[in-house]
C-alpha cells in the first residue's frame, strides 16, 4: 500500500515536461529558441524565484487548445496518481493564458475534462484553484475573477502566485474579499522568498485559509505561535525550495524544526517538471535527509487532507486511509 497523500500545491504549468514542450511546439507550429529537449533541460539552472518564472511563462506559451490543458492535466494526474495522490487541488495562471488570446471557457473546460476522467478512472478527487499573478495589477486580477463568477465558471478558490518580492499581499485585498464574498477558497503564496510580514498580510488582510510555501515563518517566533495556534495549513516544498534557492541545501530546509514547533506543515511538489520530481521524489527525499519515521509521513499526509477543501466526510476517509498505511507499516516494521 502507498501512501495516500493530498496534493496541494502544484501548479499546472509546472508539470510541463520538456518532452511535451516540444511536442505541443511542433503540433501548434511554435518555434522554440532550443534545438533539443536537452539544450532546454540545461536551461533549468535557477538563482531564484524570477529566473524560474522566466522560463516557465516562456515555455507555457506552447498551450494553445483547450485540447492541450485536457492532455497535460491527465499526463500530471497519470504520474501524481503513481506517487499516492488520492486528492489534488490543481492551480493554473489565468492571466497567462487570456494573454496569448485563448478564452477562460477553453482553459478550465480543458482541465476539467481532465480531471473528471482521472476521478472516474481511479476516483482521485479535486479542486480547480485560479491563481492571480502579484507582478501583474490587482485590477486585471479582479477583471479576470469578475468574469469567473459571473459567467459562473468551474473554480473552487483563488490564490496568488508569480515574483513575490516587492508585490506584498495587501496588493490584493480587494480581489481576496470579492472571492471570499463569492463562497470561493482563499490560498496565497507568502514567505518563499518574501518576508514573515507577508505570510502576516496573508491571514489579517486576504483571510487566506492555508499559506503556500510560508517557510519565512520561522524567522519570527510570534508569528509561528500563531500559526501553531491557528493550525494554519502551510503548503511546503522542499525540493521547490532547493531549486530556487530558497534554502541552501535540503539539508538546511526548516522542515524538521517546522514539525518539531506544531506546524500544520504538508509536502508538495510546486513545479515538478521543473525542480526534480513529484510528491512522491519530495517525500522519499525529505525522508532521508532527514530520517522521518513513518509517524512523520503519516503526520504528514494526515495534515495534506485537514489543509485540503475535501468535505468532512470525504477527509474522513482519506484519513482513515491514511491511519490503515500507519498501521500496516507499523505492522510490517514489527514482524521484520
Ligand atoms: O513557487 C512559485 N512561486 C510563485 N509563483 C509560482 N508559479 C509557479 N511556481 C511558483
Ligand atoms: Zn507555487
Amino acid at each position: 500500500m502507498i501512501l495516500p497523500l493530498a496534493e496541494l500545491h502544484i501548479h499546472l504549468e509546472g508539470s510541463l515536461e520538456p518532452e511535451t514542450i516540444f511536442a505541443l511546439a511542433s503540433k501548434n507550429g511554435i518555434d522554440l529558441p532550443y534545438e533539443s529537449v536537452e539544450e532546454l533541460r540545461a536551461h533549468y539552472e535557477f538563482n531564484n524565484l524570477q529566473s524560474f518564472l522566466d522560463l516557465f511563462y516562456a515555455n507555457m506559451a506552447v498551450l494553445r487548445t483547450s485540447e492541450d490543458f485536457k492532455e497535460i492535466t491527465t499526463a500530471y494526474l497519470n504520474r501524481a496518481h503513481a506517487s499516492g495522490v488520492r486528492h489534488v487541488e490543481l492551480f493554473f495562471d489565468p492571466q497567462a493564458h487570456i494573454e496569448r488570446g485563448l478564452s477562460l471557457s477553453e482553459v478550465i473546460s480543458g482541465i476539467r475534462a481532465g480531471l473528471e476522467e482521472a476521478e472516474q478512472r481511479w476516483g482521485v478527487t479535486h479542486k480547480l484553484i485560479a491563481c492571480f499573478w502579484r507582478h501583474a495589477p490587482a485590477a486585471s486580477a479582479m477583471e479576470i475573477l469578475k468574469m469567473i463568477v459571473t459567467e459562473n465558471h468551474a473554480i473552487d478558490g483563488i490564490g496568488l502566485d508569480s515574483s513575490e518580492l516587492g508585490f506584498p499581499p495587501e496588493l490584493f485585498e480587494e480581489v481576496f474579499s470579492y472571492a471570499r464574498e463569492h463562497g470561493l477558497h482563499v490560498v496565497a503564496h507568502a514567505g518563499e522568498e518574501g518576508p514573515a510580514d507577508y505570510i502576516r498580510q496573508a491571514l489579517d488582510v486576504l483571510k487566506v485559509e492555508r499559506v503556500d510555501h510560508g517557510i519565512r515563518c520561522m524567522d519570527d517566533p510570534e508569528l509561528v505561535a500563531r500559526l501553531v495556534k491557528e493550525q494554519m495549513p502551510l503548503t511546503v516544498c522542499p525540493l521547490s525550495n532547493v531549486r530556487l534557492r530558497a534554502v541552501e541545501t535540503l539539508a538546511d530546509h526548516p522542515l524538521p524544526q517546522m514539525l518539531e514547533a506544531g506546524l500544520k506543515v504538508s509536502l508538495h511538489s510546486d513545479d515538478p517538471a521543473y525542480f526534480g520530481g513529484y510528491l512522491d521524489a519530495n517525500i522519499s527525499a525529505v525522508a532521508e535527509q532527514f530520517s522521518l519515521t513513518v509517524s512523520d509521513l503519516a503526520t504528514l499526509a494526515r495534515n495534506s487532507f485537514e489543509g485540503s477543501f475535501l468535505d468532512e466526510a470525504a477527509r474522513k476517509s482519506r484519513l482513515a486511509e491514511v491511519d490503515a498505511w500507519l498501521a500496516l507499516q507499523l505492522d510490517t516494521t514489527r514482524r521484520d
